[in-house]
C-alpha cells in the first residue's frame, strides 16, 4: 500500500486516479509522496519515507526544491495544467484596470435605496468611469511559457500590439506563438514601447524583484501593470511610489499583501488565476499520475529537480532505480557492480540534471540487499530501491 499526504484540497477527480493500492490523507505519517498546491513546504521536516512531492500547479518556489534533491525527493510540478485559467484571468484584468470595473461597481451599489432615481442617477454619473478600450493598445509579456504564450496569442487576438520577452524561449513555445507577437530583444524595449506589461516568469533569485524603482522608471507614464505570478517579482515599495505619483495607472495583482490593499489603483485578487473547476482537476490528474508512474515504475516526467527519465517495464526484469550526483565514472561504476554479481542488464535509461543523475535499469538476476549495497557507495549515490 502506497502512503499518500495531501497538504492542501487536491480535487477528488485527481485523486481518483490512485486506485485500492493508495491510502490518501491529509495526516498522514510516513508518506511516500505528498501532494501539494501553494502550503509552504520550507519549514516542513522531510520524513525520511518520502520518495516524491508533486505540487498540483506549475509554482514551485513553495517547496525547497534543492535540499529535496539532496535527499533524494523527487519534485514534479505540472506544466501547462492551469494556464488557460490564469490566461483568462489576465484579460479580465486587464479590462478591469482599464475600465474601472471594480469602482464603477462599488458606485452603482452604493446607489442602493434611491428608489426610481437610480436609472437617472447612473445615466449622470457614469461619466466618472470612462476607461481606454485595450483594442490597440500595446501589451509587453515577460516570460513566454504556457501562460505568456496563451495571454500573448489571446491578446493579439483581441487587437493589442503585443511584445513579447523571454530569452530562454522554448522550441514548443515559440511553435505555440501567433506570428503577430512582436519579439522585443530586451525588458528595456517591453518597459519604453508598452501601455501594458504583464509578468508571466517563475519567482527565482534572478527574477526576485526585478519590477524595481529602475524598471519603472523606464516604463511609459500611465503604465498599467499585471501579476499573475509571485508576489515576490515586483518590489512593492517602488511599486507604490510609483502607483502614488501616478507614473503607475494601475497594479492588477493575484498576490496581495497588507501594504498594497489600500493602495489608489491596486486590485488585489486572492490568488484565483489557478481557481478554476477545469484547471483543478487538470493539475491534480496530472500531479496524481505522476507520482503513481514513480511510485510504480520509477518514471520521472515532469521534475523540477530531476532529469526526464522513462522506459517501458522489460517483462521477467528487475528494475533498478538509482538517484547519484553527476560525477565522472559513476555509471560505470553502476553497470560494473551489477554485472560482477551476475545480473544482466536487459535496458537501462539514465539521464543527468545540473548536479544530480537517475538511472533505471531492467536487470534479470537475483537482485539481493547484498547487490544494492555493493551498488551503493554513499560518496555518489543518494537513494537506490527496486520495484
Ligand atoms: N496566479 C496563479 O494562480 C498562477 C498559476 C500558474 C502559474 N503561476 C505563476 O506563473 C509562473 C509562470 O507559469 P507558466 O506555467 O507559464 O510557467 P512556464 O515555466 O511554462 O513559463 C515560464 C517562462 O518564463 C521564462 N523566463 C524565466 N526567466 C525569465 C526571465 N528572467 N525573463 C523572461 N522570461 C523568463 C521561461 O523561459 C519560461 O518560458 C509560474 O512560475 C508561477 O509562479 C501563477
Ligand atoms: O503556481 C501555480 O500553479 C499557481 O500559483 C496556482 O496556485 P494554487 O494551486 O495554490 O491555486
Amino acid at each position: 500500500m502506497y502512503r499518500i499526504q495531501t497538504l492542501n484540497k487536491i480535487s477528488p477527480k485527481g485523486l481518483a486516479n490512485l486506485d485500492e493500492n493508495y491510502e490518501v490523507s491529509d495526516t498522514m505519517e510516513n508518506p511516500d509522496a505528498i501532494l501539494v498546491r501553494s502550503a509552504s513546504m520550507h519549514e516542513m521536516e522531510m520524513p525520511a519515507s518520502l520518495k516524491a512531492i508533486a505540487r498540483a500547479g506549475a509554482g514551485t518556489n513553495n517547496i525547497p526544491v534543492d535540499q529535496c534533491a539532496e535527499a533524494g525527493i523527487v519534485v514534479f510540478n505540472t506544466p501547462g495544467a492551469n494556464a488557460n485559467a490564469v490566461k483568462e484571468l489576465v484579460i479580465a484584468g486587464m479590462l478591469l484596470c482599464s475600465r474601472k470595473v471594480v469602482d464603477g461597481i462599488e458606485w452603482a451599489k452604493s446607489l442602493k435605496g434611491n428608489g426610481d432615481q437610480v436609472g437617472k442617477m447612473v445615466e449622470k454619473g457614469k461619466s466618472s468611469f470612462v476607461g481606454p478600450e485595450i483594442a490597440g493598445k500595446k501589451l509587453g509579456v515577460i516570460g513566454l511559457g504556457a501562460i505568456g504564450v496563451r495571454v500573448a496569442n489571446a491578446a493579439a487576438a483581441l487587437d493589442m500590439e503585443v511584445f513579447g520577452y523571454d530569452p530562454y524561449l522554448s522550441v514548443d513555445a515559440a511553435w505555440g506563438l501567433s506570428s503577430r507577437i512582436t519579439h522585443a530583444k530586451s525588458l528595456e524595449e517591453i518597459y519604453r514601447e508598452c501601455d501594458y506589461i504583464t509578468i508571466h516568469v517563475p519567482q527565482t533569485p534572478d527574477t526576485k524583484g526585478m519590477i524595481n524603482a529602475e524598471a519603472i522608471a523606464s516604463m511609459k507614464e500611465g503604465v498599467r501593470i499585471l501579476n499573475f505570478a509571485r508576489g515576490g517579482l515586483v518590489n512593492e515599495a517602488d511599486l507604490i511610489a510609483g502607483l502614488e505619483s501616478g507614473k503607475v495607472a494601475a497594479y492588477v495583482t493575484d498576490f496581495p499583501s497588507d501594504a498594497l490593499l489600500d493602495v489608489k489603483g491596486v486590485i488585489p485578487l486572492p490568488h484565483l488565476g489557478a481557481s478554476t473547476p477545469e484547471s483543478e482537476e487538470n493539475c491534480a490528474c496530472m500531479a496524481a499520475l505522476q507520482v503513481k508512474d514513480f511510485l510504480e515504475n520509477g518514471n520521472i516526467i515532469n521534475s523540477v529537480n530531476f532529469p526526464r527519465v522513462e522506459m517501458a517495464r522489460s517483462a521477467g526484469c528487475t528494475r533498478i532505480c538509482i538517484i547519484h550526483r553527476n560525477l565522472p565514472n559513476v555509471l560505470s561504476h553502476i553497470t560494473e557492480s551489477v554485472s560482477s554479481i551476475g545480473l544482466n542488464i536487459e535496458n537501462m535509461q539514465s539521464h543527468s540534471k545540473k548536479d544530480y543523475a537517475y538511472a533505471i535499469l531492467d536487470v534479470t538476476g537475483d537482485v539481493t540487499a547484498d547487490v544494492l549495497k555493493k551498488i551503493d557507495d554513499k560518496d555518489f549515490i543518494v537513494r537506490i530501491w527496486t520495484l
